[in-house]
């Protein structure tokens, strides 16, 4: 997918969906739920159970959502996750070597980093935009606020502690987009299988963030 198509998938949805499941079929109704709530941009983590079998089902199954993955730590996983099918990629750290990779395949990848030493490496080794990862534990909102001023034209997309009463927080702030797994996927919920309840959830962050 080309970047400039993925930012504006970005600047419509505003939020992704992180999904981090030990089992297939639970990946597979936690993605469904959300999607059924409205959300359209689904994250698979590579270190779910059959991440990539998983994304190419839902590719076929959900074809208005878009579905990338994400926590991939190397090269060869993220060559994997291509072939399976990911039209994003997200990764926790910052890897020239993986961003090389993936600009190759025309495929919008988004490196962690925290620091603006992270984020200006990241970006100017080519990444579509940059995960603020973990963002909580730095201030959130207030952080990406502070970056705002020397690094206002890298989109950013702060994930780990977004919630969603301060999900809309992170977008006020200047974020193109904001990650959220836990507070979406309660354990709760998903060992309950309440899919009902999840995708209750997604439409309320929808609604928070409209
Ligand atoms: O590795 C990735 O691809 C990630 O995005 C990291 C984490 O899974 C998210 O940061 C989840 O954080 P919570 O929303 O606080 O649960």
């Amino acid at each position: 997918m080309l970047n400039q198509i993925w930012l504006s998938q970005l600047q419509k949805h505003r939020a992704i969906a992180v999904i981090r499941a030990s089992k297939i079929e639970a990946g597979q109704q936690m993605a469904m739920a959300v999607a059924s709530g409205g959300m359209q941009l689904i994250e698979i983590t590579w270190n779910s159970s059959r991440a990539g079998e998983l994304i190419s089902q839902l590719r076929s199954e959900l074809p208005a959502c878009t579905i990338g993955t994400g926590t991939l730590f190397n090269v060869q996983q993220l060559q994997e996750a291509i072939a399976s099918g990911a039209q994003f990629l997200f990764t926790p750290h910052v890897d020239p070597a993986m961003i090389q990779a993936a600009q190759e395949k025309d495929v919008p990848i988004i490196p962690g980093a925290l620091t603006p030493t992270e984020i200006v490496t990241a970006w100017n080794q080519g990444a579509s935009c940059v995960k603020v990862f973990p963002v909580q534990a730095v201030g959130g909102a207030e952080y990406i606020k502070s970056l705002q001023g020397p690094l206002g034209q890298i989109p950013l997309i702060p994930t780990g502690g977004v919630t969603l009463e301060n999900a809309k927080e992170f977008l006020q702030a200047g974020a193109i987009a904001v990650g959220l797994s836990g507070e979406l996927f309660p354990t709760k919920l998903v060992t309950e299988g309440n899919w009902e309840a999840i995708a209750s959830g997604a439409r309320k962050l929808i609604q928070q963030l409209g």
